[in-house]
């Protein structure tokens, strides 16, 4: 099952799509909900402790009355009163007319049964928050905030804007959300980092091709990794898994190139060449017993600008070309990454490129597909936003570029990764500090490359090998001393 990343705006249309097209009742959507929410309270309940349920006046506050319902065992229920209850809700509270095991505290009641209450489920509000929590909703929050309760948000931590991830003026911190058939784009942005500890996702039958119809962001999990992982023939020879070059270094910088290159080789590349200046060719021919190695002039310790000529005679040679690596923001790096693209074939934009071609993104524009890897300061060259616009709104950014370019891949590299091509977004959500280090990109950039030989599509080679990447980062236990090595497992 594909999980999906939602605008708030898209998750009311999945909703509505259900429920008006494919005739499914909301009030089955909201027992689905409510049953898969309460097993997994049930785990983490104590035997006896006392569980607090906050409920508000729409279908969040709903589901929160209907988890009360199959919770089966006493708990205390803070509900507004019924004539401002949401239809769906209304009905929720009449099931629970008879029921002797919920007890409804008034606003002041629920105020001191939070200082014993050992959970507390959030079900204040969910996507149809729209404007700024005050009076007796902000003190419950506050007081949540404030408790020793094990915190558990229905849908969306209430506070937080479900699609710009913005605390309107108070908002839940829980230790696990448990997100209603997909995630919300502002649980993993802005403030919906700090205040999601942990995010699950429930299905609750809504159909899949409604997601795939409304062309949403998908999670990048093992599951579709698996899917996307190039399978490699028994009976394929060196041509069969991709020729690439790969352009890089600088006298100062040759670690990045190796690096590059060491990753591309180590993902199953067939062949590889690599193109540096003459002041590091003898450096890397120590280092690099797997690489062909070709060399152009160099000046100040960087390629010189006739460095290039070396290229003209490389078209139609390779599948692959990367370029970036290690390269300065010097001029010749501009010269090279338009040569680059004359070569006509799937070109890599890493590092200093993505600086590179700034003043021309025309260029971007080929009948072959590139691959972009800029980190956000990086993607600041490659798009008309500054660094905090594109902080607050990578989505759109990522949408915005890859609308505009269309035979583009863009992976942009932060905590969350995600990965464009057109309409589609792969989103990876697995933020490790390991990775944030000198000669991490330039690995991403040698194992995007190494897949593409194997698959011959960008974006699957993108999404595969940035997954990879984060793979090998989960593999020591202590971050800050993972050294880089890529795997495939
Ligand atoms: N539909 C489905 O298929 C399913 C939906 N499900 C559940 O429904 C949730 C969405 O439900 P929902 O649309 O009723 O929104 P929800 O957030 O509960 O409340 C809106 C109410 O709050 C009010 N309000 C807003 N802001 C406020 C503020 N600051 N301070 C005070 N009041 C404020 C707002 O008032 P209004 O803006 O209309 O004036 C309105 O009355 C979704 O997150 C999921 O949990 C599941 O059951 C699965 C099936
Ligand atoms: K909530």
């Amino acid at each position: 099952m594909k999980t999906t990343i939602c605008t708030a705006a898209q998750a009311r249309l999945a909703d509505k799509t259900a429920i008006h097209e494919h005739k499914i009742p909301s009030l089955i959507l909201m027992e689905h909900a409510a049953l898969g929410c309460t097993k997994i309270i049930q785990k983490h309940l104590q035997p006896g402790g006392q569980i607090l349920i906050l409920c508000g006046p729409g279908n969040n506050g709903g589901d929160g009355l209907a988890i009360a319902r199959l919770l089966q065992r006493p708990c205390f229920v803070y509900a507004p009163k019924a004539s401002s209850m949401s239809n769906d809700e209304r009905i929720q509270w009449d099931m629970l007319e008879k029921n002797e095991q919920v007890h409804f505290s008034s606003f002041e009641e629920t105020l001191s049964l939070m200082q014993n209450a050992d959970m507390v489920i959030d079900a204040l509000f969910g996507n149809g928050l729209s404007r700024n929590i005050e009076g007796n909703y902000k003190t419950l929050i506050d007081a949540v905030n404030a408790s020793n309760a094990f915190v558990i948000s229905i849908d969306i931590n209430s506070g937080l804007d479900a699609t710009t991830g913005k605390i309107l003026n108070a908002c839940i911190i829980s230790d696990l959300t448990i997100c209603l058939d997909c995630i919300k784009t502002g649980q993993l942005i802005n403030d919906g980092k700090k205040v999601c500890s942990k995010l699950e996702c429930l299905s609750i039958g809504i159909p899949q091709t409604i997601h795939a119809s409304l062309k949403t962001a998908i999670l990048l999990d093992s599951e579709e990794a698996k899917q996307l992982l190039p399978r490699r023939s028994n009976d394929g020879h060196k041509g069969t898994f991709g020729k690439a070059l790969m352009i890089g270094g600088s006298y100062s910088m040759h670690g990045a190139i190796t690096m590059a290159a060491r990753a591309c080789y180590q993902s199953g590349i067939g062949t590889l060449t690599c193109f540096v200046p003459d002041c590091i060719h003898d450096i890397l021919a120590q280092k690099m017993e797997f690489a062909m190695l070709k060399s152009g002039e160099d000046k100040n310790g960087y390629f010189s600008n006739t460095a290039i000529e070396v290229l003209t005679k490389e078209t139609g040679k390779y599948d692959i070309v990367t370029i970036g690596n290690g390269m300065g923001q010097q001029e010749s790096t501009k010269e090279l990454v338009q040569k680059a693209l004359q070569l006509s074939t799937c070109t890599l934009f890493d590092a200093d490129a993505c600086w590179a071609i700034r003043e021309h993104p025309e260029l971007l524009r080929q009948d072959f597909s590139i691959i972009l890897t800029p980190h956000i300061k990086e993607m600041t060259y490659l798009c008309h936003r500054s660094l905090s616009e594109i902080l607050q709104d990578p989505f759109g950014t990522v949408q915005e570029f890859c609308a505009s370019y269309p035979n583009c891949t863009l992976v942009l590299k932060s905590d969350i990764t995600l990965i464009g091509h057109k309409d589609q977004m792969y989103v990876l959500h697995q933020p490790n500090s390991a990775l944030a280090k000198g000669g991490s990109g330039d690995i991403l950039c040698g194992i995007i490359a190494g897949l593409y030989g194997q698959c011959r599509n960008a974006f699957q080679a993108a999404a595969i090998g940035t997954y990879i990447h984060s793979c090998c980062a989960k593999q020591k236990k202590d971050p800050a001393c993972f050294m880089q090595r890529p795997i495939r497992k």
